[in-house]
Parts: structure tokens; sequence; C-alpha cells
């Protein structure tokens, strides 16, 4: 009997990886992300400050780290942030704390920003961010989803589709692009995109050992 890679028994190690989904407001990502976070181990949100106003249900610390301007500008001057961006006039940003130290003990980090934030995440840290966007299946459906979801006025649901088409426009600016007609097979095909990500050679920083240890066991007389 050949002894056991003492890793056997657990996932080899794995450097972390940005995980950003992005999409016009209103086509579903932050629906794809609570599922992935409430039924996929290793990821967590990266949870971003905003100045914008919390919405009905939102939770401070889970969906926003809701702060006033003045504190934002503080932020941005303190250098807390990945990267920081103005959408729809008010201030997102990504807050660097914790970030770094956790992909490299192999967490994961889910995030909701747009493309300007991913183009900045890209620029500093490209090898470890997977770029996803979700597209509506129509302009129509778009503005259904978000009047349906309750949360916006005529004027702000107005701005949104406004700045969708601009969105959109980025699409070439990811590494996979998915269309989001229905949730569950929207789900599956984002949930493929992590599970072979997280496979890639670059990141599986535990192979070096086990494959040493694989090249190195003596073979069974036969
Ligand atoms: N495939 C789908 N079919 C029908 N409705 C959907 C689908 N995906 C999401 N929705 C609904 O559309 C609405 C908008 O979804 P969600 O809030 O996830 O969008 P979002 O992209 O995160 O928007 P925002 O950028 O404004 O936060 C929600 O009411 C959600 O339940
Ligand atoms: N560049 C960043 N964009 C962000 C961040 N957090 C959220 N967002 C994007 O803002 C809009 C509006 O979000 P909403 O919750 O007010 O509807 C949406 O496109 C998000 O993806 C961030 O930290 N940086």
């Amino acid at each position: 009997m050949t002894e056991s890679f003492p890793a056997s028994s657990q996932p080899l190690a794995r450097r972390g990886l940005m995980f950003i989904l992005s999409s016009p407001s209103g086509a579903g990502k932050t629906t794809i992300a609570r599922k992935l976070l409430g039924e996929v181990q290793g990821i967590g949100m990266s949870v971003s400050v905003t100045t914008r106003p919390m919405r009905p249900g939102e939770v401070e610390g889970r969906d926003y780290h809701f702060v006033d301007q003045p504190t934002f500008d503080a932020m941005v001057e303190n250098g807390e942030f990945l990267e920081w961006a103005k959408v729809f006039g008010n201030c997102y940003g990504t807050p660097k704390a914790q970030i770094k130290a956790g992909l490299k003990a192999g967490q994961d980090f889910l995030f909701d920003i747009d493309w300007q934030g991913t183009q900045q995440l890209y620029q500093r840290m490209e090898t470890d961010v997977v770029r996803v966007f979700l597209l509506p299946p129509s302009i129509s459906e778009l503005e259904h989803r978000l009047r349906s979801r309750g949360t916006d006025s005529d004027t702000v649901i107005a701005a949104r589709m406004e700045r969708a088409r601009f969105e959109i426009s980025h699409w070439d600016g990811y590494d996979y692009v998915v269309i989001n007609d229905d949730i569950a097979s929207c789900y599956d095909k984002v949930l493929t995109i992590l599970e072979a990500e997280r496979m890639k050679r670059a990141r599986q920083t535990g192979l070096v050992d086990f494959t040493r240890w694989l090249m190195q066991e003596p073979s069974e007389p036969a």
C-alpha cells in the first residue's frame, strides 16, 4: 500500500480569486450573487462602501457599508479602496482591507461592481480577476425587472435604463458573457465558470508539492 499524500484528505492549497459579476442595473447580478453565496463554500462577498441611501430590505454590512460623502472622500484620500467609481450620482468603492490577505489564504471574493470598477481591478490585479457580464434577454425585460423589483422611482428607473445601453456597450471587456433569461440556467452557467476558474493551474499552489510527491512515489511491484 502506498502512503497517501498528507493533503489528500482536504483540497490542495489554492490562491483565491476575485469573481466579478457585472451587468446593467436590473439584469440580475444581485440575484445570482445571493444564490452563489448561499450555496457555494469558500466564497464571500466583497461588501462595497457607498454614499447611496439604503433601500428597504438592505442591511448595513451585508449589502453595503453606507457612509456619507465626507467619509467616502476621506477613505479615497487615505487610499482605502482597491477601486472606486461614481454611478448614478453616488460613490461606490471596494475596500482594500481583507481582500489581499483573503486571496493569499485561498478565500474567493464575489464583486458586484460596474465596468469602471472592473477595469480598475483588472489593471491592478489581472491574474486574480475573473470578469463575468450578465445580459438581460431584451431591453423591455430589463425595464420590466426594474419595475417589478419595486425599489426605485420612475426617475431612477429612467436613469438606469438610459445607462443600460452604455453598460452593455462594454460587454467585450469581460472574460465571460451570460444571458440571464432563466435564473436557474444562468446560475448553473455562472457556477460552471467559477468551478473551472478555481481549477486553473496557476491558482492551485498546492500542485507543486503534490506533483513532486506523485513523481517520487515508487511503483507497486507487478
Ligand atoms: N432571470 C430572471 N427572470 C426574471 N426575473 C429576474 C431574473 N433575474 C433577476 N430577476 C429579478 O429582476 C429584478 C432585478 O434583479 P437584481 O436586483 O438581481 O438586479 P441587479 O443587476 O443586481 O440590479 P442593480 O444593479 O440595480 O443592483 C429582481 O426583482 C429579480 O428578482
Ligand atoms: N465600481 C464600483 N461599482 C459598484 C460598487 N458597488 C456597486 N457598484 C455598482 O453600482 C451600480 C448600482 O448599484 P446599486 O446597488 O445602487 O443598484 C451597480 O452597477 C453596481 O454593480 C463598487 O464598489 N465599485
